[in-house]
């Protein structure tokens, strides 16, 4: 089962698994698994989606997970910087998983994933949103970041910059400036290797719910041969990982101590006229009496670890909000 939204839309759609095509698939932050949801996109009520029986069966090993602290969080922005040191990085993007008890929240009461998912939908109307439901898995999770939308007409690729982070009312610093030119940069790069006529717009706020970013949209015509090259150069971006990319995907893997499964992999999503890519971020996993949340952030030099954490507050909020209990 898999229900999502397009930016900007208030349609809803479906996949009706039908065999042969695969029009939607999540590839997880490392590329090594892709979950393919068979079928032709097919449009789906409010109602029916309320109608759709989706509830968490499994329960994970909780103990598994330590539960991450300010302090301990700390502790690994440290590490994060002293990598960023040694091997003269820009930045890198850590991570964390926040637990989250329903049972702690109301006892009495059961979490509705359909309703949740339509109220993340209508708090966040620019961003691709999801819900699904395989192999005893469930995920949902919705954002604007596009790391590729493809004209199939026009053959013209978009994709965008979207890095650093501050509550609405604060302004930007140097901080988050360098972080985000970091990603312009790096996508730069690799778009003018398959484009002579790319475009740069300049650089905007983009408002996502308490938060605010920084973003740079970048326009090319290309050769429709060379898609799934630009998307696997650009994936990950140092929006979600850092540069060079082999070597901070490995130095993240060491301090964060998790596997970021499929929070900032990418979805696909192939429809008549387009191919999308939306960066998976602001998700999360459910189980039986629990959610765990991902959340991260640009580290650079500058970062204080206090203000990381409540970003990585902040984000989780984009769900936790959004939950419905009946
Ligand atoms: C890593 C996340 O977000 C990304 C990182 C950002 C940052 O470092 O400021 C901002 C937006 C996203 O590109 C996340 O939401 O978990």
């Amino acid at each position: 089962m898999l229900v999502f939204k397009l930016p900007d839309s208030d349609k809803f759609f479906c996949t009706d698994n039908s065999a042969g095509v695969s029009l939607v698939s999540f590839v997880s932050f490392d590329s090594k698994t892709v979950l393919d949801f068979k079928g032709n996109l097919c449009e789906i009520s409010k109602e029916e989606i309320l109608n759709l029986n989706v509830s968490p069966k499994s329960k994970s090993p909780l103990l598994e997970i330590a539960k991450e602290t300010p302090e301990s969080y700390a502790h690994k922005i440290s590490q994060a910087k002293d990598f960023i040191e040694k091997n003269e990085l820009k930045k890198l993007v850590l991570s964390r998983r926040k637990l989250l008890m329903y049972l702690d929240i109301d006892s009495e009461k059961k979490l509705s994933l359909a309703k949740s998912f339509l109220k993340f939908s209508e708090s966040y109307p620019s961003a691709f949103c999801y819900l699904f439901e395989k192999n005893g898995e469930i995920w949902m999770g919705g954002f604007s970041e596009v790391l590729g939308k493809f004209d199939k007409k026009t053959n013209i690729f978009e994709t965008m910059s979207v890095a650093g982070t501050l509550p609405l009312e604060e302004n930007w610093s140097d901080k988050e400036i360098e972080e985000q030119k970091a990603v312009t940069d790096y996508i730069h790069s690799i778009l003018r290797k398959f484009s002579s006529n790319l475009k740069v717009s300049s650089t905007k706020d983009l408002i996502s719910g308490n938060i605010k970013h920084l973003k740079t949209d970048f326009s090319a015509e290309i050769n429709s041969e060379s898609l799934d090259k630009i998307i696997s150069e650009l994936h990950p971006t140092p929006a979600v990982c850092g540069f060079p990319k082999e070597l901070c995907a490995q130095g993240i893997k060491s301090i964060e101590h998790f596997n970021r499964e499929l929070y900032a992999g990418y979805i696909k999503v192939e429809t008549e006229d387009f191919i999308y890519y939306f960066v998976n971020l602001r998700c999360a996993s459910f189980f039986k009496n629990y959610a765990i949340l991902f959340a991260g952030g640009g580290i650079t030099l500058k970062s204080d670890a206090q203000k990381e954490w409540t970003e990585t507050e902040l984000k989780s909020l984009a769900i936790q909000n959004n939950l419905v209990f009946i």
